[in-house]
């Protein structure tokens, strides 16, 4: 999980396609967010302006270290945004007093909870400015949460996480700093000592309890200790870490279990409720995906929706298979055996399911399923015919099998051998019938064009079962 610096780049460029692809798609191109003189904002505030959006940076100090105010405008300059400023202490002090009239401690104690009240009263006071500015500027307000604040909770509800979070899957003693370097972030901003801000007490690291880099190494370290070991639970996984008599190890373990327990609910807000009729969520949700949610946010759904509508198909394609006494082999090529562990996550997919050829390059599609290697050459993988030699050729080496399906296409992003993304042939072959192979031209990403593949590929089995029942006696 902890990145190398040759990803690290590639990482980052990513991040700036989904950020242009977002401002092309969502119709929104301005871009408001606090310059706070940390690293997030700066990182957050260079990677839209490398995306080309319009963006905004505000410092709105309240009772501030000066040297901060002058970092966040120093970033501003820096990378090119446009920068305002407006002091809020003046308008804090009046609604801690105001609050004061309903609870005396707020405005006058100094103890760690009420400075946490108050700290989140600030956090707040900037939100409001920030979204009265994005709307002024029919703007969004930029997120500059990282991945290791959210594990830690290490923001306020309603406070500093806006609409669009850029950086949030990124750790704070890496990540961001090496990125904020490479996108030209000035140096005293990402060396800078990592501070809410907020008067609280300490920098975050002194308030989290544990440094940044003992933070992400003991996240990691639990969360891929719980993909190893589902079933443990939290005391169980501590224990499977084998962190033995390291006393600095075990505090730091201790605390990062106490800050995720007690902050589960800010990642999860606001929390929704197993209702009785919760199906509405996710019917709404559907209408927003297939109607109006921009393709660049669709693609990452596309093919984890595995236990969702492709699950449904490839059950019912099982049991049509199972009903008609009949087994399947699967010769894929885009989707590199996607179709194949698709009907594998069906019920009873052992008795229907004899296996899968992945013949992802060309001579494997020749030595593995006997495709002439003159036809792949002078007619491309992406022709009709190989996708019907693929499905007949799989159908020969699996002599316990009765319907092979084939796909060969062009997933994306670009062309390949001068046939267009989203073209897929896709053939179907069952004993004793002759092939039957369709021509698709998907629309979107790579993992929408695969998602779509599988999914008419499971239909044209379906069909193909059910035409061949009707012509049964
Ligand atoms: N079980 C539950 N289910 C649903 N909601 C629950 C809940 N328990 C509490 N809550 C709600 O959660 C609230 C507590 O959360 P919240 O209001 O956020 O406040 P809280 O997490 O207590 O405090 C914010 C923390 O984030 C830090 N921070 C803030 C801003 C910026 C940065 C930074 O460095 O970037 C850090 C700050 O130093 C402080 O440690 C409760 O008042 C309550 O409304
Ligand atoms: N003085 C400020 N002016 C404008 N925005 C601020 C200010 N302080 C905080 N913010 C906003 O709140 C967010 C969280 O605050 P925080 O102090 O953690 O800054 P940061 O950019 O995350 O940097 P770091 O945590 O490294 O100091 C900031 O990213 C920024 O958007």
């Amino acid at each position: 999980m902890f990145l190398p610096e040759t990803e690290l780049q590639r990482v980052g460029d990513a991040l700036v396609d989904e950020l242009i692809g977002y401002r092309q798609q969502a119709g929104i191109s301005t871009a408001v967010l606090g310059m706070s003189g940390g690293v997030d904002s700066a990182l957050t505030a260079a990677l839209l302006k490398r995306a080309g959006w319009r963006v905004l940076g505000f410092t709105l100090p309240i009772e501030q270290n000066p040297e901060e105010t002058e970092r966040g405008v120093e970033a501003c300059h820096t990378l090119g945004l446009e920068h305002m400023h407006l002091d809020l202490s003046g308008l804090y002090r009046h609604i801690v007093s105001e609050l004061g009239e309903l609870d005396i401690r707020i405005a006058s104690k100094d103890e760690e909870r009420l400075r946490t009240r108050r700290g989140n009263v600030r956090a707040r006071l900037r939100m409001i400015t920030l979204y009265d500015q994005a709307h002024r500027f029919s703007g969004l307000v930029a997120s500059t949460d990282n991945f290791s604040e959210l594990g830690a909770g290490f923001w306020t509800l309603h406070g500093d996480v806006g609409d669009l979070a850029p950086v949030q899957s990124l750790i704070k003693s890496w990540e961001v700093p090496w990125l904020a370097r490479a996108f030209g972030v000035p140096e005293r901003t990402w060396r800078a000592n990592p501070t809410d801000g907020l008067g609280i007490g300490g920098g975050d690291e002194a308030q989290i309890g544990v440094s940044y880099l003992e933070w992400d190494v003991m996240v990691f370290a639990l969360l891929e200790g719980l993909a190893c070991n589902p079933g443990l639970s939290a005391q169980e996984l501590a224990e499977a870490l084998k962190i033995g008599g390291d006393m600095h190890a075990r505090t730091a373990l201790g605390t990062v279990l106490r800050r995720l327990r007690s902050t589960w609910h800010k990642r999860s807000n606001p929390i929704r409720l197993d209702h009785p009729v919760a199906e509405r969520y996710e019917a709404l949700d559907a209408l927003d995906a297939r109607l109006f949610r921009p393709a660049v946010l669709r693609a990452d759904e596309a093919l984890s929706r595995f236990s969702g509508e492709l699950q449904d198909l490839a059950n019912q394609l099982a049991d049509a298979l199972k009903a008609s006494e009949r087994r399947l082999v699967t010769a894929e090529s885009c989707t590199a055996g996607l179709l194949a562990a698709c009907v594998a996550g069906a019920p009873g997919s052992s008795g229907v399911l004899e296996g899968s050829f992945v013949t992802y390059c060309s001579s494997l599609k020749s030595d593995a399923l006997g495709v002439p290697a003159e036809l792949i050459e002078e007619k491309t993988p992406y022709h009709p015919e190989v996708a019907r030699q693929m499905a007949t050729g799989a159908l020969d080496r699996a002599p316990c099998a009765s319907l092979a399906l084939a796909v060969t296409g062009v997933g994306g992003p670009g062309p390949h051998e001068g046939k267009p993304p989203g073209l897929v042939y896709i053939g179907a072959a069952l004993r004793g019938h002759d092939p039957h192979v369709e021509e698709h031209h998907f629309f979107g990403l790579p993992k929408e064009v695969l998602a779509a593949t599988i999914r008419a590929a499971l239909h044209l089995g379906l069909r193909t079962i059910r035409e061949a029942n009707a012509l049964r006696p």
